[in-house]
């Protein structure tokens, strides 16, 4: 038991996808897993564990932004031994040529955060996926005929900006697009030896303003959650 988890000690996997949305992480376990059972759901944080193709794969929440991600990941990591998490989140584009419904593999992520003060540097952190993880996601995805794009995101504390132009000069960086939960992951995996990467779907196009239906999401979410699990089997 953690302060924010009621699993106990082997409930959960080595390895965790965790969605932003517990709800998510419910219809994954349901429809993926095999003798799915439910370790936690303090503050309605759900997650379970099961079988994927006969391995044992956790699925979690982790709530929207980098606060609650850097909580539910770091007692994964260090209460619960976890090794490896993946994120499976949505995303907005940044980019023209990236389309609503495409997926995005962070290999790296910029934040307007404040939360590498923490390690007292003496200067910016890259906060950086597991090569191994990003490689194999990243070939996963070609055996499945998924031309998923690899590159640079944004990890952003703000969802409404009260500057509505800021993203154009992430964009021209050449930022891929926009989330918030990847730079507190890749920050604790890193600092606490483990593993992590976020494949993201994008949902909307702060470009052309078009987004996904719900209709649409389901199918999409579906891919990077298959490339998600595979990956989860591989490691
Ligand atoms: O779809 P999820 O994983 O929640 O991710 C994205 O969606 C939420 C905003 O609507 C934020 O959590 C953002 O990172
Ligand atoms: O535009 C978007 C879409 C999903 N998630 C975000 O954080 N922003």
């Amino acid at each position: 038991m953690s302060v924010h988890n009621s699993a106990k000690k082997g409930d959960i996997a080595k390895t965790v996808l965790m969605p932003g949305d517990p709800l998510r992480a419910k219809f994954i376990a349901e429809k993926y897993l095999d003798s799915p059972f439910c370790f936690n759901k303090v503050r309605g944080m759900l997650g379970f564990t099961g079988l994927y193709k006969g391995k044992k794969v956790s699925v979690m929440g982790s709530g929207m932004g980098m606060p609650s991600m850097s909580i539910y990941s770091y007692e994964l990591f260090t209460e619960y031994d976890c090794n490896n998490i993946i994120r499976i989140g949505s995303c907005g584009s940044y980019q023209k040529d990236i389309q609503i419904r495409d997926i995005i593999l962070a290999m790296a992520t910029c934040t307007n955060s404040n939360f590498a003060h923490q390690y007292q540097l003496p200067g910016n952190f890259a906060p950086i996926a597991n090569y191994d993880l990003l490689s194999k996601a990243y070939n996963i995805a070609g055996s499945r005929n998924l031309d998923v794009k690899v590159g640079n995101i944004l990890t952003s504390d703000l969802f409404y900006n009260d500057d509505k132009d800021s993203w154009k000069t992430w964009a021209k960086m050449g930022v891929l697009g926009v989330e918030m939960e990847t730079a507190a992951l890749y920050m604790n995996a890193t600092q606490l030896g483990k593993n992590a990467l976020s494949i993201l779907t994008v949902s909307d196009s702060i470009v052309t303003s078009e987004a996904t239906t719900p209709e649409e999401r389901e199918k999409t979410l579906t891919d990077m959650i298959e490339i998600a699990l595979d990956l989860a089997i591989e490691i």
